[in-house]
């Protein structure tokens, strides 16, 4: 049996991320801001591996965008390291479901980018640049340009990108989003076998329940917009090292998927029929 756990784990300072109390408004063209978040509580471990899922526009990627510090939240802390983030937070890598990789630079120079852009040595910085490119696969296509890869290898640029700059916090939204099934399999499991390398804290936003608990360590599951924030919080005790294609067919994920779909489910059908009404509404 997994019971969620309640809540984050209270209060510990030594936390890599811990999200208190936060809300998170958005000015709207009318008089009321839009409150896309409320009461939002995360803790998230040094190494500790963390997805989260919610329905649709429920406030997952905002999390994210507070976390970097790209956005300030509207009350409430968010604290990575201990240290309260204002500005963009430094050791922090992020990859989104788009490409952020460089089509004029070609795989050495945009994997390069990150140390040469602080100012590491050029030599060092290539020979490291080798090291990560070899570890995610793509040893040979140094000189390729983004162009001239598939949408998997792109996502190894992307994950040698971060990588190489030993991220203590790596933020994920839904990074394999747009690679087909097979792809995303292989690609999820490149990726736990390379965290287990550096371990840096990661939080993961997927819409594939599968794939959160394939990956992590704990799920969090959060409700329906607006007002967004934490439904439940369950433990992934599965064993590791995962193979992510036949962790599916444990008996204990199965059960888990059962479980954590029970709390998901209600929030999507929230947010279906809220969204279905505001359309209704405005179709009128
Ligand atoms: N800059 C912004 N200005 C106004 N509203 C915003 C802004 N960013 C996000 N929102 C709103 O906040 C809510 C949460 O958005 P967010 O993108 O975080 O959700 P999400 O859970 O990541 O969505 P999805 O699952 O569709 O990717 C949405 O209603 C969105 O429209």
């Amino acid at each position: 049996m997994h019971a969620p756990r309640p809540g984050p784990a209270g209060g510990d300072s030594s936390a890599a991320i811990a999200l208190r109390e936060v809300t998170k408004q958005f000015a709207t063209e009318g008089p009321q801001p839009y409150t896309a978040l409320r009461d939002l509580d995360i803790e998230v471990a040094p190494g500790e591996f963390c997805a989260v899922v919610g329905p649709t526009g429920c406030g997952k990627s905002t999390t994210l965008t507070l976390v970097a510090g790209l956005e300030q939240p509207s009350a409430g802390s968010v604290r990575v390291h201990g240290e309260e983030v204002s500005g963009i937070t430094p050791g922090v890598g992020f990859m989104f479901q788009t490409d952020a990789i460089l089509p004029w630079k070609t795989v050495l120079d945009n994997v390069s980018a990150g140390p040469r852009f602080r100012g590491v040595a050029k030599r060092t910085v290539l020979s490291e640049a080798r090291d990560w490119i070899r570890r995610v696969g793509l040893a040979g296509f140094e000189d390729r340009y983004p162009h001239q890869l598939s949408g998997g290898m792109r996502k190894r640029v992307a994950l040698a990108q971060n990588l190489i700059n030993e991220p203590r916090i790596l933020l994920m939204d839904e990074p394999f989003g747009a690679l087909d099934v097979q792809t995303r399999a292989k690609m999820s499991d490149e990726l736990l076998s390379l965290w287990e390398l550096t371990r840096p804290a990661v939080v993961f936003v997927t819409h594939d329940l599968e794939e959160a608990i394939a990956l992590a360590d704990t799920v969090i599951v959060l409700t329906a917009g607006p007002a967004a924030t934490v439904k439940a919080r369950f433990a992934i005790d599965l064993p590791r090292p995962r193979v992510v294609q036949e962790v599916r067919f444990d008996r204990q994920f199965v059960d888990l998927y059962q479980q954590i779909w029970e709390a998901l489910r209600t929030e999507v059908d929230r947010a279906y029929a809220q969204t279905t009404r505001l359309s209704e509404e405005a179709g009128a």
